[in-house]
């Protein structure tokens, strides 16, 4: 799918974000700092786009601006088809379902204190996604037996999982949500190369049943290759390239796309195992069905 068709969910026109600034209680006005400059991304329903580039260039920052989550001080974002970008809390509190984000440290982003059931529910009760705990109950095992988790992880907290249990909990909390988009920012980065496989051939299987518009970012551009339809090279603060994987991967146009593609080798995940059934896959390993002992 081209990202540049009318049916775009997410839209980034002319996109600054500035930290810092603002009046102190004491002295003049500071001026804060730039760390986006007019960016512009398209991500169509059901497309899955890669965000790379090098440590600092604004991923995560771009990522935050397309949810909301940090301010933007020009340019406009849109979902599907609506100007969002100077909503208030109450305007964005509807929307918040519909745009979810999987963190790259799920210890971070799950309640230490709270058990799997907890966290997995009070979201979907929150957002009127279930009507009561029976109905969220059903709804969360659902999602558990769709991850591959145990229904007995419910009654643990998430330091007693394994991390990519905990990953495959953030990957659930957020699908449970029912959303259009998610971010997903470096969610793989701590996990091993097989487990690495296992969590991304979930999430990709997931957008692809629920139609999900997705922006990923990695540092691994094995990873955005094999999961990704089209991908924004980023460079302090500004798209540098962008295109079909295979067409920047494989016919990089600008020089830093090139530096970029020599700096980092490829690859660490074998495409394959997320691409079932395309004439050079190889079968791939069935995601397993784990127990808790
Ligand atoms: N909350 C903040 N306040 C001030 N500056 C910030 C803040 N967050 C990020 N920055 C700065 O903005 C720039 C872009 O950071 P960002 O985290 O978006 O880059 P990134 O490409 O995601 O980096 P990395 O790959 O290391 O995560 C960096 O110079 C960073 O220091």
């Amino acid at each position: 799918m081209s990202g540049t068709e009318a049916t775009a969910l997410v839209e980034a026109r002319g996109v600054e974000v500035t930290y810092g600034g603002g009046r102190p209680l004491f002295g003049p006005k500071q001026p804060g700092i730039r760390v986006l400059h007019g960016v512009n991304v398209t991500i169509g329903r059901g497309e899955t786009v890669g965000i790379v580039g090098e440590s600092g260039s604004g991923k995560t920052t771009l990522g935050r601006a397309l949810l909301r989550l940090v301010p933007v001080s020009a340019g406009t974002i849109r979902l599907d088809g609506r100007d969002i970008t100077r909503l208030g809390g109450a305007e964005m509190r509807p929307l918040r379902r519909r745009m979810q984000m999987i963190f790259q440290d799920p210890m971070a982003s799950l309640n230490p204190r709270h058990s799997i059931r907890r966290i997995l529910g009070e979201p979907l009760l929150l957002h009127g996604v279930a009507g009561n705990r029976r109905e969220a109950e059903v709804q969360i095992r659902a999602m558990l037996n769709r991850v591959s988790l145990p229904a007995a992880v419910l009654d643990r907290s998430p330091h007693e999982l394994s991390g990519g249990q905990r990953q495959r909990v953030g990957i659930a909390r957020a699908a449970l949500l029912r959303p259009d988009f998610v971010l997903a920012d470096e969610i793989v980065s701590g996990l091993d190369v097989s487990t690495q496989a296992l969590v991304l051939r979930l999430l990709k299987e997931l957008s692809r049943d629920m139609g999900l518009a997705m922006a990923f970012i990695s540092h691994d551009l094995s990873v955005i290759r094999a999961i990704c339809d089209r991908v924004y090279v980023m460079r302090f603060g500004e798209v540098v390239e962008e295109g079909p994987c295979a067409q920047v991967f494989d016919h990089p146009q600008s020089d830093y796309t090139r530096l970029l593609l020599d700096a980092i080798p490829l690859p660490e995940v074998d495409p394959h195992w997320l691409f079932p059934g395309t004439a050079d896959a190889v079968a791939p390993p069935p995601v397993p069905k784990e127990t808790c002992a």
